[in-house]
C-alpha cells in the first residue's frame, strides 16, 4: 500500500463536543522522532482546563442523550467511531509514524486493532443490556435482591506514547461502553492520533461530554485530572514511577486506579525448540518490535547453555537483517525512539552495562547510516550477572540482555529474578514443560512458543510491581462499572419487629 502525503491538522483541546482553546493559551510542540523536527504542536491543557472537562463530562452523564442510553445505543457510536478509523486508516497511520517513530506498518496494523477493539466493545455494550439487572437468590422470602450494573461516573484515562491511539481506545472503547463519561490525557510525547479520535466523535455525533480529550503536560494536566474530587476512578498505563505517583495522589481521595506500568519480562529458551530460525525469530520480535518500546517486551533471553553458542550466532545474523531506517520507508522494521530523553536513556543503559562488566555482543550505538534522529541498532548484551542494573530495570529501547541457564529450577528462578510481572514467554517442544513453567512464572501473560502477540478478547496486565487491574476483553468493562447492590422488602404486611412496638393508642 502506497504510504499517503497528508495534512498535518492543527487542534485545540476537545471538550463538551467542540474544539476549545486551553484557557492559558499555551501549546506543546510535536516532534518526528526520525527527523528530530517540530511537525506540529498540541494544545497544552492546565488544572482549569481539567476542571471545565469534568464538568462536561458530568453534565453528559446526568443527560438522558448520554446518562440514559442503553447498551446498544452506546454500541452505534462505537460502531461509528471504528468505521470513521477505518476509513482514515492510512492516514491515521501515516501520522501515528510521523508522530511515535514506529514503522508504518506496524502503525497501520495499530490502527486495525483500533478498530477491531471499538468493535468488539460495541458487541459487549449490547450484550451488558441484558446484564445489567440480575437477582441474587437469597435464603428469605421476605426480601428479592437484584444486582445493577452501572456506569461507574467520570473516569479519567492516562495513556503512554508507545503506542498511542491503541493505548487510548484500551481504555476509551470500555469506558464507552459502560456509559462512563471520560476525560482522556494522552503521552505529550504523541498526542496527535488521539486528537483526531476528539474529531471522529464529533462526526459521529457522539453526545458532548461523553469523551473529553486533554493534551498537556503530566504534571500540568495529568495530576490535576488525578486529583480531581469529581473524577472517579483513573486508568493509567505508562512508567513505574509515575503509577506511584498517581497511586498515591489518588488513595487522598480513595479513588480506584488501575496500572499498567513497566516490565522486564523474560524469555526462556529451551534446547527442544522446534526450530533454531523460528525461535530466533520470536526471541527478536519479542524484544525490538516497536522499536523495543513496549512494557512487554521480552528483553531478558535465558538460554539453555547447550545451545547458546548455536542460537546467539543465528540471532546476530538475524539481528543484523533488521531493517533501520526511517520508518515511512515501506520495509523498515526499526524506527527511532521516542524523544531525545529516550534515546539517551538508552545509551546510559548500554554505558552503564558495559561499565559494570557486560558484554556488548552486538549495536549499543547509533546507526552509521542514520546521522539524525533517535536510532539506536538494535542491542544484544551478554555477559550479564544478576545484579546488574540491565538485568533489572526497564531499558524501553531495542536492548536485549542474555544469560544461560543449566536446569529448568535455575531457569525458573532466574525468570521471576525480577520485582516486575506482566509477561513470560517459553520457547520448548515439550509441552509439559511449558505448563510447569505456565504455573511458575510470576507474570500476567505468558506466551507459549512465541511472544508479544496481543488480541482484545483475552485480559491484559500485570502483577508485582507491573500493577494491577486488567484491560481488555470483558475484565476491561468490569473496570468502568459500578456494582450496585438493591434489596427490597417485599413482606410489607408483615412487621420488621427488631424492637418493642408501642402499645397502641
Ligand atoms: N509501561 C509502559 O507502557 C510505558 C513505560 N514507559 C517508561 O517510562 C519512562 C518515562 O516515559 P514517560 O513518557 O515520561 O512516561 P510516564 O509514565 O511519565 O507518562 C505516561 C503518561 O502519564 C502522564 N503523567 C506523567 N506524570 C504524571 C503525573 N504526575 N500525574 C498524572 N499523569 C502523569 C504523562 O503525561 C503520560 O500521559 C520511559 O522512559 C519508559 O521507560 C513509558 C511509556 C509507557
Ligand atoms: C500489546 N501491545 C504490544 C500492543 C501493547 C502493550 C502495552 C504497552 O506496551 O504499553
Ligand atoms: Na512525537
Amino acid at each position: 500500500m502506497a504510504i499517503p502525503n497528508i495534512r498535518i491538522p492543527s487542534r485545540q483541546l476537545f471538550i463538551d463536543g467542540e474544539w476549545r482553546e486551553p484557557v492559558k493559551k499555551n501549546r506543546l510542540p510535536a516532534i518526528n522522532p526520525a527527523t528530530e523536527e517540530i511537525f506540529g504542536d498540541i494544545p497544552a491543557a492546565t488544572a482549569e482546563d481539567v476542571d471545565i472537562a469534568v464538568k462536561a463530562a458530568r453534565r453528559a452523564l446526568g443527560r438522558d442523550d448520554w446518562g440514559s442510553t442503553t447498551g446498544a445505543q452506546r454500541a452505534k457510536y462505537l460502531r461509528a467511531i471504528a468505521a470513521k478509523v477505518l476509513e482514515r486508516r492510512p492516514e491515521l497511520a501515516t501520522l501515528e509514524t510521523i508522530d511515535n517513530g514506529k514503522p508504518w506498518f506496524e502503525a497501520a496494523s495499530d490502527i486495525d486493532d483500533v478498530v477491531a477493539c471499538f468493535e468488539y466493545y460495541a458487541d459487549l455494550a449490547e450484550a451488558l443490556d441484558s446484564k445489567k439487572k440480575t437477582e441474587v437468590k437469597l435464603h428469605l422470602d421476605s426480601f428479592k435482591t437484584h444486582v445493577f450494573r452501572e456506569p461507574l461516573g467520570v473516569v479519567g484515562l492516562i495513556t503512554p506514547w508507545n503506542y498511542p491511539l491503541l493505548m487510548t481506545t484500551w481504555k476509551v472503547a470500555p469506558a464507552l461502553a459502560a456509559g462512563c463519561a471520560a476525560i482522556l490525557k494522552p503521552s505529550e510525547l504523541a498526542s496527535i492520533t488521539s486528537l483526531e479520535l476528539g474529531e471522529i466523535c464529533r462526526e459521529v455525533g457522539l453526545p458532548p461530554g461523553a469523551l473529553n480529550i486533554l493534551t498537556g503536560l503530566g504534571h500540568e494536566a495529568g495530576s490535576p485530572l488525578v486529583s480531581h474530587p469529581d473524577v472517579d476512578k483513573i486508568a493509567f498505563t505508562g512508567s513505574g514511577p509515575t503509577g506511584v505517583k498517581i497511586m498515591t495522589a489518588a488513595a487522598q481521595l480513595v479513588k480506584p486506579v488501575t496500572l499498567e506500568l513497566g516490565g522486564k519480562s523474560p524469555i526462556v529458551v529451551f534446547d527442544d525448540i522446534h526450530d533454531l530460525d523460528i525461535a530466533v525469530e520470536w526471541t527478536l520480535f519479542g524484544c525490538f518490535w516497536t522499536n523495543g518500546q513496549i512494557c512487554s517486551a521480552t528483553s531478558r533471553l535465558i538460554l539453555q547453555e547447550t545451545i547458546a553458542p548455536q542460537f546467539l550466532d543465528r540471532l546476530l545474523e538475524w539481528t543484523k537483517n533488521i531493517k533501520i531506517s526511517d520508518p515511512l520507508e515501506e520495509d523498515c522494521k526499526l524506527g527511532p525512539l521516542i524523544s531525545r530523553g529516550q534515546y539517551e536513556k538508552v545509551l546510559k543503559f548500554i554505558s552503564t552495562a558495559k561499565n559494570e562488566g557486560a558484554t556488548i555482543l552486538y549495536g549499543g550505538d547509533r546507526p552509521q547510516h542514520l546521522n539524525k534522529g533517535y536510532y539506536i541498532q538494535p542491542t544484544v548484551i551478554t555477559d550479564v550477572d544478576t545484579s546488574m542494573e540491565i538485568w533489572k530495570e526497564e531499558v524501553f529501547g531495542p536492548v536485549l540482555c542474555v544469560k544461560t541457564f543449566k536446569t529448568e529450577e535455575e531457569a525458573i528462578a532466574l525468570a521471576n529474578d525480577t520485582k516486575y510481572g506482566l509477561g513470560a514467554a517459553i520457547l520448548s517442544k515439550d509441552l509439559e514443560r511449558c505448563e510447569r513453567f505456565t504455573k511458575a512464572f510470576q507474570s500476567g501473560i505468558v506466551w507459549i512458543n512465541c511472544s508479544q502477540p496481543c488480541f482484545w478478547q483475552p485480559p491484559w496486565g500485570g502483577k508485582k510491581r507491573s500493577g494491577f487491574g486488567r484491560e481488555l476483553g470483558e475484565w476491561s468493562l468490569e473496570n468502568y462499572l459500578n456494582i450496585k447492590q438493591v434489596t427490597q422488602y417485599v413482606s410489607t404486611d408483615e412487621p420488621w419487629a427488631f424492637y418493642k412496638s408501642p402499645s397502641k393508642l
